[in-house]
């Protein structure tokens, strides 16, 4: 996706950007009358030049229009520069906090094919590079004014000199479009390379504990030197374009106008149809072209190279967000969640295929299944993070998707087998995603409740305690006990369950065990059993064989008639004892 784009050179879309965001347009604007003026005066002080070899030099008008002029070009170039990195940082701003709005916005299945490390770089290096492309207007309104106001005088200076470099009209423009393109592939080019190196190595860096465990640290050195190279190649590259093919033939034009002034002017000063001092001041007019064309120039390059994440922010700012406001509120009792006929592909392969049951209010239901059959997918559904394809999953007799998404979120808790923390204290991702003020009293209960408080209270720091990034300071019993007491403290009416498999060793798990079963008095739960105690407790059990309900019941029947189930409790017996 992000080649398609990036090899698309779109004006329209491009423009239309602007105007769609919230560009601070009064800075640009003052930024850019500066511009005219300093331009303006640029353009009269080779006049004044002329005037003071003239003989003029001790006129206080000349001499003092000329000091004048000169400061007042710095004054306004320090004031434009100002106006226009205000207008920069304002509309970076502006461009980040939005795009971080619209990816917490996002579906789940939008962050299945967009790699973090991508997304980062469109909220940090892409919306830093697009506002600039408002101040490069500068130099294109300083280049265009600094052109055709050179001409102009030019052309009333000698019009015979003037007639002779319109041939360079076009070989100018023939070069500005050159460079242009070849601009925009290969800052695409360097770009994908950059992109490249800063995902592989974040990928990396946030898996050493798999890295270091398998002994790839060589393997893996090799391939980060890999993606630097391709990084530093891509570079060299770009730099050599530079050097060898669009800076002499942008030199090309800078020769010809000197060609042309010095050998031609010579000789019309000689014929007496021009002065020296013109002579001199159609040089320096001459001479302003090249900046002129060049500031156009380099404009443009920049404005086409940011052309590509202009459209990448702009795909992710026009994607649709996950609908939240639904008519009916959720505020009704609590009710019977029922499965009809749902199907469920994440990309063509159906995972879910054609499941019918019920989740009864206030009663446990374990779901028990091979790896791969689908229950994590049922989480999933229930969590509205993706809709089923085909069937309808109802709350009483209200289809799911008709209650307002933050209200269902808000009324079901999920503790995941790896519970991952977020980097902060003990405290601060036991109160996460609560939204109101929790007493120090309330953090206390939970997790006691929780069964955490003994070891959070050996911790340096106890609840303020830093967990470590995703929580890698604290062991996975120890994370998975700091996510129930956040479930506690959340108080959901429903519970989505993924019990801890016997990877934990018996004590650990013992632990994390108590402290859930204070989680689920009182609740509905549907829990991913592991643990052959929560599946002999739960109301009813689903079995779930490749995606379809292959029985449902209670364990004394389903071990007598289900093959499928029998198979799975003599192997949890036989893993776990
Ligand atoms: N985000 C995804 N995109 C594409 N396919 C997916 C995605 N998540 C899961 N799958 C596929 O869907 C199928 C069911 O996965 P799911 O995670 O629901 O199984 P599970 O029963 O929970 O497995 P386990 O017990 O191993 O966690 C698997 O074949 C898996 O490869």
């Amino acid at each position: 996706m992000e080649n398609r784009i990036a090899t698309k050179q779109r004006w329209m879309p491009f423009i239309k950007f602007f105007l769609k965001n919230k560009v601070p347009w009064h800075l640009y604007i003052l930024s850019y009358l500066c511009t005219i003026a300093m331009t303006s005066i640029n353009l009269k002080l080779p006049l004044l030049t002329r005037d003071m070899m003239q003989g003029k030099i001790f006129e206080p008008g000349v001499v003092w229009g000329f000091v004048g002029l000169t400061v007042a070009a710095s004054i306004i170039r320090a004031l434009s520069t100002t106006l226009f990195e205000f207008g920069d940082s304002k509309f970076e701003l502006n461009l980040k906090t939005n795009l971080w709005s619209k990816l917490m916005r996002m579906p789940m299945k939008y962050f299945n094919y967009e790699k973090p490390s991508g997304l980062v770089s469109r909220v940090t290096s892409d919306a830093q590079k697009v506002p600039n492309a408002l101040s490069v207007v500068n130099s294109i309104i300083g280049g265009v004014q600094g052109l055709v106001g050179s001409i102009i005088i030019m052309y009333g200076m000698s019009r015979s000199l003037s007639m002779l470099m319109i041939p360079l009209i076009p070989w100018t423009m023939f070069v500005i479009w050159f460079i242009g393109r070849f601009e925009f592939k290969i800052g695409g080019l360097v770009q994908n390379k950059f992109s490249a190196m800063t995902g592989f190595m974040a990928e990396r860096l946030g898996s050493m504990r798999l890295i270091k465990s398998f002994g790839a640290e060589g393997k893996e050195q090799k391939s980060g030197y890999e993606t630097v190279e391709n990084f530093f190649k891509a570079e060299l590259y770009r730099a050599k374009i530079f050097s060898f093919i669009q800076q002499p033939i942008a030199k090309t034009i800078d020769i010809a106008i000197l060609l042309l002034v010095f050998v031609l002017g010579a000789q019309e000063v000689g014929a007496g149809r021009l002065e020296v001092a013109d002579l001199i001041a159609f040089y320096m007019y001459a001479e302003m072209l090249l900046p002129s064309i060049f500031a156009l120039l380099q404009a443009y390059q920049y404005i086409k190279g940011v052309q590509g994440s202009a459209a990448k922010i702009g795909e992710i700012l026009e994607s649709d967000s996950e609908v939240f406001k639904r008519e009916k509120s959720f505020s009704i009792p609590d009710s019977d969640i029922n499965f009809k006929n749902i199907s469920f592909a994440y990309t063509e392969k159906n995972v879910l295929n054609d499941l019918t049951f019920t989740i009864p209010k206030g009663k446990v239901t374990a779901i028990v299944g091979p790896s791969g059959s689908g229950k994590t997918t049922i989480f999933n559904l229930l969590e509205r993070f993706y809709k089923p394809g085909n069937g309808i999953i109802t709350f009483g007799d209200i289809p799911i998707e008709d209650i307002h998404l933050d209200e269902w979120r808000k009324a079901i808790g999920y503790v995941p087998q790896n519970s991952p923390l977020l980097s902060g204290t003990i405290r601060e991702n036991i109160c996460y995603g609560v939204g109101r003020e929790v007493s120090e009293a309330e953090i206390m209960r939970a997790a006691k409740l929780a069964n955490a408080y003994d070891f959070i209270r050996e911790l340096p720091g106890k609840f303020d305690a830093e967990v470590g990034e995703v929580g890698g300071k604290l062991s996975g019993g120890e994370r998975q006990r700091i996510a129930i007491a956040r479930t506690i403290i959340k108080d959901p009416d429903y519970l989505l369950l993924d019990e801890a498999t016997c990877s934990l060793d018996a004590r650990a798990e013992q632990e994390v065990q108590k402290g859930l079963k204070n989680l689920m008095k009182g609740r509905t739960t549907i829990v991913i059993a592991h643990n052959m105690r929560t599946i002999l407790d739960s109301d009813q059990i689903i079995v779930l064989s490749d995606g379809a309900v292959n029985g449902i019941g209670k364990h004394e029947e389903l071990y007598k008639i289900n093959a499928i189930y029998r198979q799975f409790v003599d192997l949890q017996l036989k893993e776990c004892s």
